[in-house]
């Protein structure tokens, strides 16, 4: 059976890339000492994006709620453009183009930084252009019928459709309904929905083909565990959403979410308990989660790369990785930093399966099973990691959790998150792509957790309304990663006294 804390473990993903590039503001945030000294550009949270900007009776006026829509021939020479230069860099590097068949890549390679920025501003401005085309009324008429791609990708995911005849060849709807054990109308009406978004093609009269995009159903195991926790429980944890809003409108409890509404589990557990009790749900969840956050983007070197650890090495810092799982983070970092010390924290079963460290990584990486509701027992640590927690909790549980860090805190002691952030306000214009998956990520927190993202100036107000001597830094947002660094620091006295860090209650 799958352990709560290897479910949490896999609980991660979303996207914040590209974000927006804002000064320091001249509140001698520059002046401390911060790892994040080095950096100038960080979000502090403390401007509004302009989508937010409102007269004094907060009333947007019509000037500023006008979108400033490139027209549509621009768009198409935007288009036109931007694909030049992406398909010229793939035939020059000698890559397959991009292609609907069987055999076409599945992913794009990796692209250098103008390339991708063109390939970027090639789906930004089709949408664009789509949507403008299509017009606002057959637009929304079709968005509230979306819940058909799940659908049919719901149906081909349980009948294993794609894996009913090999990928090189044919089948007949007969022939597939026969494999799927379902009758042959269901079956042709939900592949034919299914080839009008690429998923296989029918090359002759009721004879079915596969395209890339079968491919990946057919052969892409952690993909298929995506598709399978999406359509099977997120789809319809969804749906409940405003039912459970209604009747709990707060959203912070992760038992009155939409999916306890949709698995009959409200105020009795929250979604990791019920699918500890269900191994074969807790594996899909832990394939799709893998499939997420596998991707480039997520690498743990964009952490390595973009934090001042060298002077804590110099200085031989302890930190403190709260919810590290197996310590794989931190054993990166000692790898790269020899004088660092490190605790990693997790629940006790999680704890208990973590490999055995030799030599030096082990007598400076500590494991200690820890709950952080309750108080942090690892003193004046120099830095409190935390990687993937707080997106997974409703403000009300994340404040609990910084409650509980407070009275180890020495003057000067770093809380670092490593999480997704959002833009400040609106951030369609910046990138279209980026902004529809980090909210959707978002949406996705709250229907099975009550959990939620959050931009620079919530991670802020985070903070400061738990305690006023926690001062927030500010957000780095990593070009290429899709995870932002949150930076504060401890102002105040020292609660619990500066005594070795890595001494106490450690195992
Ligand atoms: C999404 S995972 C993140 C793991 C790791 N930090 C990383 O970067 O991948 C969340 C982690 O928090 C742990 N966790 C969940 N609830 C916890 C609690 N109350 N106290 C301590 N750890 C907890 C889980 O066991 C899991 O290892």
């Amino acid at each position: 059976m799958a352990t709560m804390g290897k479910l949490w473990d896999r609980f991660s993903g979303g996207l914040a890339r590209n974000g927006s590039k804002r000064k320091r503001e001249s509140r001698g945030v520059s002046e401390m000492s911060s790892p994040f000294a080095k950096e100038p550009e960080l979000d502090t949270g403390d401007e509004t994006g302009s989508s937010n900007v409102a007269t004094a009776n907060g009333v947007n006026s019509a000037e500023e709620a006008k979108p400033s829509t490139p027209g549509m021939v621009e768009l198409a020479a935007i288009i036109t453009r931007e694909t030049e230069k992406l398909d010229e860099y793939i035939k020059k590097s000698g890559n397959p183009v991009p292609s609907f068949d069987v055999d076409a890549p599945l992913d794009f390679p990796s692209l250098p930084e103008d390339i991708k920025k063109a390939r970027e501003e090639i789906v930004r401005a089709t949408k664009e252009l789509g949507d403008l085309a299509t017009g606002p009324r057959e637009g929304v008429r079709w968005m509230a019928w979306d819940h058909n791609n799940s659908l049919s990708l719901h149906a081909i995911y349980h009948y294993q459709i794609a894996k009913s005849f090999p990928v090189h060849e044919t089948a007949t709807y007969t022939q597939i309904a026969e494999k799927a054990g379902l009758d042959e109308v269901n079956v042709r009406r939900f592949i034919r929905h299914a080839m009008t978004n690429r998923i296989f093609r029918e090359v002759n009269p009721d004879v079915v083909a596969h395209t890339a995009a079968s491919r990946v159903l057919a052969e892409d195991a952690v993909m298929n565990d995506w598709v399978g926790f999406c359509t099977g429980d997120i789809w319809p944890a969804a749906s409940k959403v405003v039912t459970a809003l209604d009747e709990y409108p707060s959203a912070s409890e992760p038992t009155q979410t939409g999916f306890c509404v949709s698995n009959n589990t409200t105020n009795k557990e929250p979604m990791f308990v019920t699918f500890g009790k269900d191994p074969s749900r807790a594996k899909r969840m832990g394939g799709a989660m893998t499939s997420l956050t596998g991707g480039e983007g997520y690498e743990v070197s964009y952490l390595l790369d973009s934090y001042d650890w060298t002077s804590l090495n110099t200085s031989q810092g302890t930190i403190v990785d709260v919810g590290g799982s197996h310590g794989f983070v931190c054993i990166d970092l000692a790898k790269r930093f020899s004088d660092l010390r490190f605790v990693v924290q997790d629940l006790p079963k999680t704890v208990a399966s973590a490999p055995t460290l030799e030599g030096d990584l082990a007598s400076r990486i500590s494991f200690q099973a820890y709950d952080f509701f309750t108080p942090q027992p690892v003193k004046g640590a120099d830095v409190y990691l935390f990687r993937w927690i707080f997106h997974n909790h409703s403000d009300k549980y994340a404040a609990l959790i910084l409650k509980n860090l407070i009275p180890a805190l020495k003057k000067g002691s770093k809380i670092l998150i490593n999480d997704h952030c959002l833009q400040d306000g609106y951030g369609m214009e910046k990138s279209l792509w980026d902004e529809k998956i980090i909210r959707s990520m978002d949406l996705v927190m709250l229907t099975l957790l009550n959990a939620r993202e959050r931009n620079a100036a919530e991670y802020k107000a985070l903070f400061e309304g738990v305690h006023s001597s926690l001062r927030f830094n500010g957000v780095k947002r990593i070009e290429g990663c899709r995870m932002c660094i949150v930076e504060a620091v401890w102002e105040g006295e020292d609660y619990g006294g500066v005594v070795e860090a890595t001494e106490e209650g450690a195992n």
